[in-house]
């Protein structure tokens, strides 16, 4: 754990600091640990984040255990964020999800922070790769979750990607440390709880203990092909552009099809569609006006937006 760290710290920009941000469970208080030990030796300030949702009794008290923690292992700064998770459109869980992210990146750009340090292991993203295939996701999908990713300028880093679950318990335990357990990661009312307790343990007894890592490194190799077919899209919208605002279908025809409906899902956002409504078959509609067209009417796009063919167009 403390060399999968030292390989993320080592060269990230800036002299800020880098925020753990830590539930009080197994994996991100073996995160917080490692920290603690790797940052200083390289020089780099170190703190730690942990959000009370308020969502379970106690859960305020657990937040301050914690943070009391982790002032007595050196990371400085320390906060406990209190989030308000009600009166958001979605699931209790995407809400949860929805008020931490944007409570993290709030106190990360408070402290000018080079990143977050998030606990997903390689077992999280065994699991989340399932849970694309169960729904058909594409390579995006399958690509797991990334290394890094900025949003608005605050890089969320995962050092622990490609390591093991059980590596996080065992440190844990050699450290002498208590961890939180969840209840919801066992709560089977959540498909994700399911995978890791049913399905994914199915897998590794048909097919043996390398399924965890293998997934996980499907991943990792459908995330360089995205990348490149992503980077391939953007060029050939900019191709297909025309003067009215749309899209040349006879250049759009020309594309292969992996860069074509990228090219349409791109588009459909910048014109406004809801992305997390978006889906496989309104880009499916879309590619029809082009490779399919008999005279059909214009597609409807989540958000309130329609795109029509005309006269060798697609038009918004
Ligand atoms: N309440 C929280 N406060 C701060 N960070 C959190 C909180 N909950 C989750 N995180 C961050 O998001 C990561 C993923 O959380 P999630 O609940 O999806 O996974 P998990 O496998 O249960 O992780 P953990 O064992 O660390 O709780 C955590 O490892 C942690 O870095």
């Amino acid at each position: 754990m403390r060399l999968a760290l030292r390989r993320v710290l080592t060269g990230l920009p800036g002299t800020g600091p880098v925020l753990v941000a830590c539930s009080g469970g197994a994996d991100s208080l073996a995160l917080a640990a490692a920290t603690a030990f790797v940052a200083p030796r390289l020089g780099r300030p170190a703190g730690l984040v942990t959000v009370d949702h308020g969502l379970q009794a106690g859960s305020a008290e657990r937040a301050e255990a914690v943070a009391g923690w982790a002032r007595a292992e050196g990371l400085d700064p320390v906060e406990v964020l209190p989030v308000r998770v009600d009166g958001r459109p979605g699931g209790p869980e995407a809400s949860a999800r929805e008020a931490r992210y944007e409570a993290l990146i709030a106190v990360a750009r408070r402290y000018d922070a080079a990143g977050v340090l998030l606990g997903h292991t390689r077992d999280d993203q065994a699991e989340t790769v399932l849970l694309a295939l169960a729904r058909g996701a594409g390579p995006r999908g399958l690509s797991g979750m990334p290394q890094r990713r900025d949003v608005t300028g605050v890089p969320l880093l995962r050092p622990l990607l490609d390591v093991p679950r059980a590596d996080t318990r065992a440190a844990c335990e050699a450290l002498g440390l208590d961890p939180w357990a969840d209840p919801h990661n066992a709560d089977p009312a959540y498909a994700r709880a399911r995978v890791r307790t049913g399905a994914l343990p199915a897998l590794v007894e048909a097919l043996g203990p390398a399924v965890v890592a293998n997934l996980a490194r499907t991943a990792g190799l459908l995330a360089a092909d995205n990348a490149a077919l992503d980077a391939l899209a953007d060029t050939a919208l900019a191709d297909v552009r025309t003067e009215a605002g749309g899209l040349s279908v006879a250049g759009l025809a020309g594309l292969p099809a992996a860069v074509r409906t990228r090219v349409l899902h791109a588009w459909a956002r910048e014109l406004g569609a809801t992305p997390a409504a978006l889906s496989h078959s309104h880009v499916a509609a879309l590619d029809a006006l082009v490779t399919a067209w008999h005279g059909q009417g214009p597609v409807h796009l989540p958000g309130n937006h329609r795109v029509r063919r005309q006269a060798g167009h697609l038009l918004p």
